[in-house]
């Protein structure tokens, strides 16, 4: 049985921390708001975020962060990407103890450019951080909660670390593997749900599963297309982490990427759909990002810019799909083949 905290007592956070009372590890899930954690400790219960579940009688809420470190060496961060520094921060200044840091949010840093992992090296001294791990792949809290079954990725520098932190997670209903590619699984799990907003975008405005399957495979294209000129290996975007989690964003109703894009091809606007959301729509700041990689890498990401322009330059999403179908013919492998190679068939 291993200690083990998790910060942030949202979704996520607290379906994961499900799997592990369940295979019997002692959990803290430490949350900032008192009233949430006050919810889970007395009643068992987050009717935020997972109203439907009883948690396992286990599963012990803190909201006192050095509380909920001490004797910790592993935490877990499942907080929205863009709170991961000020968690950290808060981290730093209440433990002394060198930590192995699981992370399990999807997204990228606007501006800056970095990856989680690289956010989580940048705001951590070396003494503090033992490994730095990542979790991704196909997993809705709403199903893991309920223990249906689930296939997941782990990936670190230290293939150690991965093998340790795939034994603490893995039971009969989350399976977990293994890869080495950390920079092609972060970048799958944060760009796929730039493809989630896409996907509700086009069903909000009625067109069927022909734009949507046209959305995942050109997306999965856009994606590994930056992710390999970044140093990501190609085939783990045909893995869970690539292929895998983008079909389900797409596809699913419990995807708040994909209810978001819903509402915006229904035709309110960003803020509204953002207010009415109550939890993390990643893809909205990841696009920022992806765009401005795109930029940096020179890299040809035509799904992400349309999406860009109509989150943040107002251009309806009608017309922007109007215009990705307009654009110049082209071969279908662009950029993995040349045209003069192929066969005379
Ligand atoms: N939900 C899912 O199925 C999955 C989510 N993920 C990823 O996990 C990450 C978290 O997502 P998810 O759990 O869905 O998000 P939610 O919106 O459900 O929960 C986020 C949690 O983080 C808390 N939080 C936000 N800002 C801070 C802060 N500054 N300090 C402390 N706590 C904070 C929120 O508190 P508050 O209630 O106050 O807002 C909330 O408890 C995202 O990157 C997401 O992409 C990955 C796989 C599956
Ligand atoms: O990453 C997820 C599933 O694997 C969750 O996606 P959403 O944040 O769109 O719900």
């Amino acid at each position: 049985m291993e200690k083990i905290t998790i910060l942030g007592a949202g979704s996520w956070g607290t379906a994961l921390a499900i799997v592990l009372a369940d295979n019997g590890h002692d959990v803290r899930l430490w949350g900032h708001r008192k009233e949430l954690i006050e919810e889970i400790n007395k009643e068992h219960k987050n009717s935020k975020y997972l109203p439907e579940i009883n948690l396992p009688k286990e599963i012990n809420g803190f909201h006192s962060l050095e509380e909920a470190l001490i004797g910790i060496q592993t935490i877990v961060l499942a907080v929205p990407t863009k709170a991961i520094r000020e968690v950290l921060g808060q981290v730093c200044k209440v433990t002394n103890t060198p930590l192995t840091v699981i992370h399990v949010s999807k997204g990228i840093e606007p501006d800056t450019l970095l990856r989680i992992s690289e956010i989580i090296k940048d705001e951590m001294p070396e003494a503090l951080l033992k490994d730095v791990v990542v979790l991704s792949g196909p997993s809705h809290a709403e199903e893991v909660s309920l223990r249906h079954p689930t296939t997941v990725t782990v990936s670190s520098e230290s293939m150690e670390a991965s093998e340790y932190i795939q034994d603490l997670f893995m039971n009969q209903h989350f399976r977990v593997y293994t890869n080495p590619d950390v920079i092609g699984v972060e970048i799958g799990g944060a760009l796929k749900n730039i493809i989630a907003l896409a996907a509700g975008i086009t069903d909000g405005l009625g067109y069927g599963d022909n734009a949507k399957a046209a959305l995942i495979t050109r997306g999965l294209a856009e994606i590994a297309r930056l992710g390999s000129k970044m140093g990501g290996n190609p085939l783990t975007f045909s893995g869970l982490t690539g292929i895998g989690d983008l079909i389900v964003t797409c596809t699913s109703v419990h995807s708040r990427n994909w209810r978001a894009g819903h509402m915006l091809g229904k035709g309110k606007n960003l803020d509204e759909v953002l207010e009415s959301m109550g939890m993390v729509v990643e893809g909205v700041r990841t696009t920022k990002a992806a765009y401005q990689l795109a930029k940096k890498y020179d890299v040809k990401m035509p799904i992400t810019n349309a999406l860009y322009d109509v989150l943040f330059n107002g251009v309806e999403a009608k017309q922007a799909v109007d215009s990705l179908m307009a654009r110049v013919k082209t071969h279908e492998m662009e950029d993995l083949v040349n045209i003069t190679d192929l066969p005379n068939l």
